[in-house]
């Protein structure tokens, strides 16, 4: 992925997923104070239902007193006891006696009119009927319930049922068990009614909340504006709201710091080398005297997934320093193998040199996964240069067990960048060393007159008395090579005979090459 386009991505899953606990927050926070306002609903019209209990309570009560004195005959004595039955019970505001089909007496007197017996609408749990809206024909009262044991009844005002003291502007509706509306208080909105009364539990519409209550006889219904829950929401939102911003807050720094850890260097270079996004070009090392290709040096490139190569310089100082220089090294010697197999394994006189990082060149790590490499592809080692710096000097024990490892195994060791350590005639002499590669700064300054023209010579004699042959790096120009040749450098690495290339090309350039020219010294140019 595009560094801009995760740049992007980044940017746009911080946004969103910071804006996920605030807004989560915000609804959660509405949901509580709607919930709290449900429960205080709840509870009225639990307390409707407890009223309308005692209501039913009173009024059967003074029913199954009347029936139990077992009066039958509209006497005055059973009239005057319906009175007494009628004042003693709060809530009953009229009994009458049924003889046959047709009402007898009332605690008013005899019944002159013929008013027929009906049925009941329904019978409660305990086996009073119940006439839901009954207009009192005897007395011309208002709407009443009418409750119904043996022969006797009585007329409730409904209001007694939803008689609770309500705060705001709450509404009340009781209803029997089977959603029909026996009593209502503060008119509530019919259409949230009937949606309360067919659903158990609470609800809300845009601008109302309900909590319903139900027993088998009866359900009541709580009704409020949403209004009323606001100030429940404004407390949960002052304390939930900040919770959400500093959460967001959080997500974000999380996710900026997670981006930038992607977006460093070492993340990248952690990434590449998982992905294993490093090839080898490789750059001639010509004989001077006879401009014949005798192999090449591995050049490490990172290669983007756009297609892009990163030069070394770019990656391997940092690669050195976190470790990942170990998996680098790795992935070459692979490449090597797997760009050079035919090459190498013909007798072919061609040499690949790889680079070793000063660690590896101390411990020694790489060389027996090198070794297995070269056997299971049938590579001779020989074929295998390997190239430490003067770096590598600074321990010479360790370096001289690791190299002497190497050499055993048939490598060719070679000291890479010479003349840019420190390291003393006395030291190279007790390392296993076979060639020194003179540093490009050097070879740059032949025929100048500077403090680093005046060294090659002594480099080249240092070489010689320590029988070491030579290759010059970064020969690119004639008069150059004919100044090593002149004084008996072996071999030029250079973009005088080529610059590094991808295997395709070096294996073209060597075949065209490894032959003694005997006319020119040069080589073709690739
Ligand atoms: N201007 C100029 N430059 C020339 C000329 N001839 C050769 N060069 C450049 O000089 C460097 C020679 O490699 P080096 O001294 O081993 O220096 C290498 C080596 O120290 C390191 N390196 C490269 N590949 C690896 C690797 O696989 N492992 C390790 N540990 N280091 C590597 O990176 C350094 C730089 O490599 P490159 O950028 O490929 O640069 C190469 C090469 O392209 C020339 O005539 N003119």
């Amino acid at each position: 992925m595009s560094r801009w386009k995760l740049i992007t991505g980044a940017v746009l899953f911080a946004c969103a997923a910071a804006s996920v606990p605030p807004v989560t927050l915000y609804f959660i926070s509405r949901a509580r104070s709607v919930q709290a306002e449900q429960r205080h609903l709840t509870e009225y019209a639990q307390w409707t239902i407890e009223r309308t209990q005692k209501t039913m309570q009173d009024a059967t009560g003074a029913l199954k007193e009347i029936d139990r004195q077992g009066f039958r005959d509209c006497s005055p004595d059973h009239i005057a006891a319906m009175r007494f039955n009628v004042m003693s019970h709060r809530t009953v505001g009229e009994m009458g006696f049924y003889q046959g089909d047709h009402l007898a007496c009332t605690s008013w007197g005899i019944v002159d009119t013929a008013i027929p017996r009906r049925l009941a609408n329904y019978s409660t749990t305990d086996g009073i009927g119940v006439h839901m809206h009954v207009r009192p024909k005897v007395s011309h009262g208002n709407f009443a319930v009418g409750l119904e044991y043996g022969d006797h009844n009585v007329m409730v005002d409904p209001a007694f049922m939803v008689d609770v003291l309500v705060d705001n502007e709450m509404s009340l509706a009781l209803a029997n068990g089977k959603g029909q509306v026996i009593s209502t208080l503060n008119n509530p909105d019919p259409a949230l009614l009937k949606q309360a009364l067919a659903q158990p539990g609470s609800g809300e519409s845009h601008d109302l909340i309900y909590s319903s209550y139900r027993t088998p006889d009866w359900i009541a219904v709580a009704i409020e504006k949403h209004s009323y829950a606001e100030n429940d929401f404004r407390r949960e939102r002052n304390v939930l709201l900040p919770l959400g911003f500093l959460l967001g807050g959080l997500i974000l720094v999380a996710v900026f710091w997670a981006l930038r850890r992607r977006l460093s260097p070492l993340a990248e270079l952690e990434i590449a080398v998982r992905k294993r996004e490093f090839v080898a070009h490789y750059q001639p090392i010509v004989e001077l005297n006879t401009g014949r290709c005798v192999g090449a040096e591995a050049l490490a490139r990172w290669k983007r997934p756009d297609g892009s190569m990163i030069a070394p310089n770019m990656f391997i100082p940092l690669a050195e320093q976190s470790g990942l220089i170990c998996a680098i090294t790795d992935i070459i010697m692979e490449r090597v193998v797997e760009d050079m197999r035919e090459l190498l394994q013909a007798d072919s006189g061609c040499h690949v040199s790889i680079n070793l990082c000063a660690r590896d060149a101390e411990t020694g790590r790489p060389l027996p996964f090198l070794l297995s490499l070269l056997q299971t592809n049938g590579i001779d080692p020989d074929r295998i240069w390997l190239e430490t710096t003067e770096r590598v000097f600074i321990h010479p024990d360790m370096a001289r067990n690791s190299l002497t490892q190497a050499r055993t195994s048939g490598h060719t060791i070679a000291v890479d960048d010479f003349g840019t350590g420190y390291s003393s005639l006395s030291v190279l002499h007790s390392l296993p060393l076979d060639v020194l590669k003179i540093d490009k700064s050097f070879v740059d300054a032949i025929g100048s007159d500077s403090a680093s023209g005046r060294v090659i010579p002594y480099i080249i004699e240092m070489a010689n008395e320590l029988h070491l042959m030579i290759v010059a790096e970064g020969v690119e120009r004639e008069e150059q090579a004919q100044y090593l040749r002149e004084r008996g450098v072996a071999c030029g690495q250079g973009w005088l005979f080529g610059k590094p290339v991808d295997p395709q090309t070096f294996i073209e350039y060597f075949k065209t090459n490894a032959q003694v020219k005997k006319d020119s010294p040069q080589t073709t140019v690739v």
